[in-house]
């Protein structure tokens, strides 16, 4: 299997409607050049010009939607949109990703469980989601989690208990915590015995430079391949059934102990 993990620059100097005009023919180009194609994190508005969430918010079947389901059906390939802000019909914001079949078709959508910002920012902007998702493809089942959610191991556990071989995690990570995203990815995909995608954002916006270093990690915890900080479209190679192997010949997953006693119960 092919992925092309799309590292968008998203700086200020750079319209909504011209980036995502420019990211659609970015998807285009991968027909014939990738199975799956995965876009970052808030990648029209950035995921912190938290002052423009409200204003650039859209329905889920808004125009970041559209362009996306065309340009994965016009691509042939499976598409990880990455997330945009989502105004439901209530008023209430999500940090939502959209996943698209090669025929254009919502495959699902993801609305981010863990908010970014303590008190601040999407922590307070923006609803939680509730829902753990995965997305059965033909060679492997995708889990969805996004940026903040790489820091909480449990949803991860969820998502391999719901069938998940392959993590795929868009961001907008900054640069000055770029560290903890490189060893959280390569954690999750050890401890899942899962493949790990995550495709974050290169520029700067909101003056938050940020990390770029997308990363495709094999479930032994292997670097396949790493962007660096700028722009890039970053492809590989991978064999989904790995993750199977890697669990059954290192059955660590089986060993798991739940329900355990806690201390003064
Ligand atoms: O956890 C971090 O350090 C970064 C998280 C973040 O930027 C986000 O979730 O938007």
């Amino acid at each position: 299997m092919r992925a092309s993990l799309i590292q968008i620059a998203v700086n200020e100097d750079e319209t909504v409607e011209a980036r995502r005009r420019r990211v659609a023919s970015l998807v285009r180009e991968r027909a014939d050049a990738a199975d799956l194609v995965v876009l970052p994190e808030l990648w029209t508005t950035g995921a912190f010009a938290f002052d423009r969430f409200a204003a650039e918010a859209e329905p889920l079947e808004g125009a970041t939607y559209e362009a996306m389901a065309k340009a994965a059906s016009d691509a042939g390939v499976w598409l990880h949109a990455g997330s945009v802000p989502e105004r439901d019909r209530d008023g209430t914001l999500y940090n939502t990703s959209l996943v698209f079949s090669p025929s254009g078709d919502l495959a699902a959508a993801y609305r981010k469980i863990h908010r970014f910002g303590f008190d601040k920012g999407e922590a307070v902007l923006m609803g939680a989601g509730r829902e753990l998702v995965t997305v059965p493809l033909p060679e492997t089942t995708l889990g969805v989690a996004t940026c903040y959610d790489l820091r909480f191991p449990e949803l991860f556990r969820g998502l391999v208990d719901a069938g998940a071989e392959t993590l795929v995690v868009p961001a907008g990570w900054p640069e000055r915590r770029r560290s903890h995203w490189t060893l959280l990815a390569r954690a999750r995909a050890v401890e899942n015995q899962a493949f790990v995608l995550a495709c974050g954002t290169a520029g700067t916006h909101a003056s938050v430079p940020q990390a770029g270093h997308s990363i495709v990690v094999d479930p032994w915890g292997e670097v396949l391949a790493e962007a660096g900080a700028d722009e890039e479209i970053l492809t590989v190679d991978f064999d989904p059934a790995k993750a199977a192997r890697t669990r059954e010949q290192f059955p660590a997953l089986k060993d798991r102990v739940l329900g355990l006693d806690t201390p003064g119960h």
